[in-house]
């Protein structure tokens, strides 16, 4: 695939706006303001012409003095919040700039810089960005949603409550950040308009002392909210969205182990939402998995699965992977679960560790004498090296934010009892990943099928030639998924729309021509894989007979083409009953 920014933003658009905003106004509002590149016309129908230097710039040129700037900052922390600041000041040329660097971008404005400037949000804080629902202020939640969201056809909402944000745990408020970096690949990897999205943390307190120690901390410094308080807090903001968003996407983003697949659940047949740490890490790894199966010329139903981390990620790449081989592969769902052996915190999950396990893991727990002959360590519990030798797995995935935890010795005793052991270490941010790559690759003779969650530069193979390791981040696809259901108003996000979408992703694996080739494609293609996937995505929708438009789905790549928002800057008219 070539450069994907080209084909799907074009450099030039004939677009008019009637704009009723001028001067500074205008300057300030990041949804209109082109700086130097208003036109003389423009700047004299606006009032801007003393408000701007005399010379007239292209987007082309703004690109290259914002890019210029960028490169003069050596930290990642600080690019990211230069890009921040270029997003408050003006869109197009934020997203412009973005799809001109993606590859080098996206980890600077997602993970794994994200990370970090999340997890100093209070003490990087210059200026707000999306909407605080805090929990003691939920008497004014109707009038505050409403404050930013009226006027506005809003096609995607993406909503945090911070307990879980990437592998850094509990982040307060600080996780708005999550939710803004997500819309903003929405816009950058799918073309959501950015004017149409919404980025919302929901702060129900925080169990992070550190947090709640911190004098500087901008979130409400209380103990987080359990229970049915919690329960009706979110539901109030759920029936909000609902009531005035009807056909909108909501996006749930980093919640908890014990609410992120219980709202899923609760709300998925009332409005279309989407987990993404569940399905869309399910989807993605469904797709990086289906790749590697081509590569060994085997099946999915003929793999042994250890996933170590039973958490969102963790059980939404069993259930996913479950769920394909019983449909490809015409297993019954009894028989594909036993391919599946589930590691936590407590080791092997298994019908002792009782109450210790989630309920929504039951259908994985191992029978106990299944490990009678298996040594434990000395809280009776069956560490990952015991299984590896037990089961001898051909699938390894981590998701459990333990770094490290593929060792020298798990990873040789694996590829002893295989050909191609299919590794993937994919917990974020990089540095908590469960194995390098580069040592994975080293200590499998080259031999591993390797994704992680993260970038990571290429292994070098036995021959000597690179090994690219494939980038398995839900936003390969998400940004697909969530375009896809908007673009066709499913307003429901079906389990068949979410395989029609890993599918299409799969069938785009570079390793399908060329064995020795990444899993997934390149990040640089991201937009143009995306585009595919929501492609997938709304046929199916169509196929099921929940698509809600009144188009054909033969129209449907015609239709997604004129949706999509691009980063490129139109004409503008003053009108005062015009857009602000
Ligand atoms: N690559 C991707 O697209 C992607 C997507 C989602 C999550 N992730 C990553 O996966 C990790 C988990 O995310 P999540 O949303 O599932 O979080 P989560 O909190 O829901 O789950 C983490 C699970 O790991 C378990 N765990 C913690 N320490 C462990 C240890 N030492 N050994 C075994 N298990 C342990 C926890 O008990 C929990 O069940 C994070 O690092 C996250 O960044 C990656
Ligand atoms: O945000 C990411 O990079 C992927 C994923 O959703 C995660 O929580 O790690
Ligand atoms: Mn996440």
């Amino acid at each position: 695939m070539q450069s994907v920014a080209k084909t799907l933003f074009p450099m030039s658009s004939e677009k008019i706006f009637r704009v009723a905003l001028r001067g500074d106004g205008l300057l300030h509002s990041p949804r209109w303001n082109k700086g130097t590149s208003f036109t003389e016309k423009e700047r004299k129908a606006f009032v801007l012409t003393g408000r701007l230097p005399s010379r007239v710039n292209t987007l082309d040129e703004q690109c290259e003095r914002a890019y210029a700037q960028l490169q003069s900052r050596n930290a990642p922390i600080r690019k990211n919040s230069f890009l921040r600041s270029l997003k408050e000041q003006n869109w197009v040329l934020y997203y412009s700039l973005l799809s001109r660097h993606i590859k080098e971008l996206t980890p600077i404005v997602y993970t794994p810089t994200e990370g970090d400037a999340i997890a100093n949000y209070s003490h990087l804080f210059r200026r707000s960005e999306g909407m605080y629902l805090t929990f003691s202020h939920q008497e004014t939640m109707e009038e505050d949603f409403l404050e930013q969201t009226r006027g506005r056809d809003i096609d995607l909402i993406v909503c945090t409550d911070s307990e879980a944000i990437l592998g850094i745990g509990d982040q307060g408020v600080g996780g708005i950040g999550i939710t803004t970096a997500k819309s903003a690949l929405y816009t950058l990897l799918a073309g959501i308009n950015p004017f149409k999205a919404l980025s919302v943390v929901l702060d129900v307190g925080t169990n992070n002392q550190g947090l709640l120690d911190d004098p500087l901390y901008v979130g409400w410094q209380n103990p987080r909210i359990r229970g049915e308080a919690y329960d009706k807090f979110i539901d109030k903001f759920v029936q909000l969205v609902r009531k005035y968003h009807p056909h909108c996407l909501l996006h749930f983003e980093d919640f908890g182990v014990t609410n992120a697949q219980r709202l899923l659940e609760c709300y998925r047949d009332e409005h279309s939402v989407f987990n993404d740490d569940i399905q869309g890490t399910g989807a993605v790894t469904l797709a990086a998995l289906m790749a590697a199966v081509g590569v060994t010329k085997s099946k999915l139903a003929d793999q042994r699965y250890v996933i170590y981390g039973a958490g969102s990620a963790g059980l939404g790449i069993t259930r996913q992977v479950r769920d394909a081989i019983m449909s490809t592969d015409g297993i019954s769902r009894e028989d594909a679960n036993k391919k599946f052996y589930l590691m936590d915190r407590y080791g092997l999950i298994k019908a002792s560790l009782g109450d210790k396990t989630r309920p929504s893991l039951s259908e994985f727990v191992r029978p106990d004498d299944e490990w009678e002959d298996v040594p434990t360590n000395d809280k009776g519990e069956v560490e990952l090296l015991e299984v590896v030798k037990k089961i001898r797995p051909t699938v390894l995935i981590g998701c459990s934010t333990h770094s490290g935890a593929f060792t020298e010795n798990v990873v040789k005793t694996m590829a002893a009892g295989c050909d191609r052991p299919i590794i993937f270490p994919l917990s974020n941010p990089s540095r908590l990943v469960e194995v390098d790559p580069k040592h994975a690759n080293d200590w499998t003779k080259g031999k591993a099928l390797l994704a992680t969650g993260s970038p990571f530069p290429p292994a070098k193979m036995l021959g000597g030639q690179e090994y690219v390791i494939a980038e398995c981040n839900n936003a390969l696809i998400y940004p697909g998924l969530g375009f896809g259901s908007v673009l066709c108003q499913s307003r429901r996000m079906r389990d068949s729309m979410i395989i029609a979408g890993a599918q299409r992703l799969a069938s785009l694996s570079p390793a399908l021509k060329d064995p020795d080739n990444a899993l997934l494609p390149d990040f640089n293609d991201a937009p143009e894989v995306n585009f595919e996937v929501a492609i997938a995505v709304a046929e199916q929708a169509f196929d099921d007979g929940i698509a809600g438009v009144s188009w054909k789905k033969e129209d449907t790549r015609e239709k997604a083409k004129e949706r999509q928002w691009q980063p490129v800057y139109g004409t503008y008219e003053y009108d005062e009953g015009g857009a602000q």
